[in-house]
């Protein structure tokens, strides 16, 4: 906690550093001390609103600090505070109409989005987007056309998903893909038994995560890859069903944005979308009633019927391994988490170890706000708060965000 507060405090009452990651170290730190259970003092949480307030670009979306272009990274980070903050004039703050906008601007016609203006395409991006727009309830078809494409054009032969088409799977981005298809309706279209295949697989001996093949285990992935792992316990249904269609030969699955062609010319997300889909355990987020265009997804509703389904899967990685990588390997004495022993502790490594550290903590439980002591590991007082896996955002503080944005 001192760490953290220091962190805080060091960015200034004017948050005046040169430096084009605030809003990241703002998320990073408020996300770190919300989870575990602490709360701010009145005045870095005032500074942090005003703060963030001023990186809000006129035409909508955060840039790295006041007066700098707005980013999909950073509007992330910036939504993301805001929500950690919680409290009307902090969520207030956040203009959605404006953001709305940028978010457009942000859509390529290959479905994806860029970073920024004239930025890059990625995966990132499209989970960025989709992400502050699923919290806000702001995303709609408009901002999801094509997506689904995109993402499934980036899973690659190895299973996991990569950050553009035709790059190397790589945790961050398979977290970022697998979020993404989820918020948007569209999970079914991804090859899930060969993702999970991929993840279990990169959880090392040292009992951390590695990002990709043949790399070292780091701390941050704990969040990363534990994270899709997370989401996974809630979408197992769809994987089996996955498996049943491959293994009758009903469904024809590929990895090239053609899945899964069952007996419709619509791909089971379209058809789930469509509210068509001749699977019926498929569309585990449907809304009641058929969806048509007259009847469009509600995809505000998306993310909080997840987390409020059931987990009737146990976890796919060892938790209590992970849990003493995290605490032993990545911890640092005077307070602080580094990617691995013999590197310095940062507000990243701190932030992704804690989300990673929740997500174990949680991972034996149906329900996603119990953690049986059994699941603790270390003393009961090791216990974090638990996350939204899709928004990586303290699950109160989402509750609440999510009341909040549902009023007209
Ligand atoms: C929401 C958001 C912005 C998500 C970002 C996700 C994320 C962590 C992407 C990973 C980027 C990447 C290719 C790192 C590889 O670095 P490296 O080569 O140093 O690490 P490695 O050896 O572990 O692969
Ligand atoms: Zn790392």
């Amino acid at each position: 906690m001192e760490y953290l507060t220091k962190g805080l405090k060091q960015l200034g009452p004017s948050f005046s550093c040169l430096d084009a990651n605030r809003p990241w170290l703002c998320y990073w730190i408020l996300h770190s001390i919300t989870l575990l259970g602490e709360l701010v003092d009145f005045e870095l949480e005032t500074n942090a609103i005003d703060f963030l307030s001023r990186c809000q670009d006129s035409g909508g979306g955060y840039g790295g600090g006041p007066g700098q272009m707005p980013h999909l990274a950073t509007t992330y980070a910036a939504v993301n505070s805001l929500i950690t903050l919680g409290g009307p004039i902090s969520l207030s703050s956040i203009n959605r109409d404006k953001l709305y906008t940028f978010l457009l601007r942000m859509k390529h016609p290959s479905g994806g989005f860029r970073m920024h203006d004239g930025g890059e395409i990625d995966v990132r991006a499209c989970y960025t987007a989709i992400s502050v727009a699923s919290v806000l309830n702001i995303l709609d078809f408009e901002l999801v056309k094509n997506v689904g494409n995109y993402i499934l054009s980036c899973q690659t032969y190895e299973g996991g998903i990569a950050g553009e088409p035709g790059c190397e799977a790589h945790g961050g981005y398979t977290f970022c893909g697998l979020a993404t298809m989820i918020l948007i309706n569209e999970v079914n279209r991804l090859d899930l038994a060969s993702l999970i295949d991929w993840v279990v697989f990169r959880q090392g001996v040292e009992c951390g995560f590695q990002g990709r093949i043949n790399k070292l285990v780091d701390g941050c992935y704990s969040f990363w890859q534990g994270g899709v792992l997370a989401l996974i316990q809630r979408l197992h249904l769809i994987a089996d069903e996955q498996l049943v269609l491959s293994n009758t030969g009903e469904g024809d699955c590929s990895t090239d944005g053609t899945r899964c062609s069952a007996t419709s010319d619509l791909s089971e997300g379209e058809q789930c979308l469509e509210g068509t889909s001749h699977v019926k355990e498929t569309c585990h987020f449907r809304q009641e009633g058929e969806q048509n265009a007259s009847n469009p997804v509600n995809f505000f509703n998306i993310g909080f019927n997840f987390i409020r389904r059931h987990s009737e899967m146990e976890p796919l990685f060892q938790s209590a391994a992970l849990q003493q990588y995290i605490l032993l390997c990545s911890q640092v004495d005077v307070g602080g988490f580094r990617d691995k022993p013999g590197k310095h502790r940062d507000y990243y490594h701190t932030c992704y170890c804690l989300s990673g550290l929740s997500v174990c903590q949680y991972s034996q439980s149906k329900d996603a706000q119990s953690a049986p002591s059994r699941a603790v590991f270390g003393p009961y007082s090791n216990r974090l708060e638990p996350i939204h896996p899709l928004y990586n955002i303290v699950l109160d503080q989402y509750y609440e965000a999510h009341e909040f944005f549902s009023r007209p």
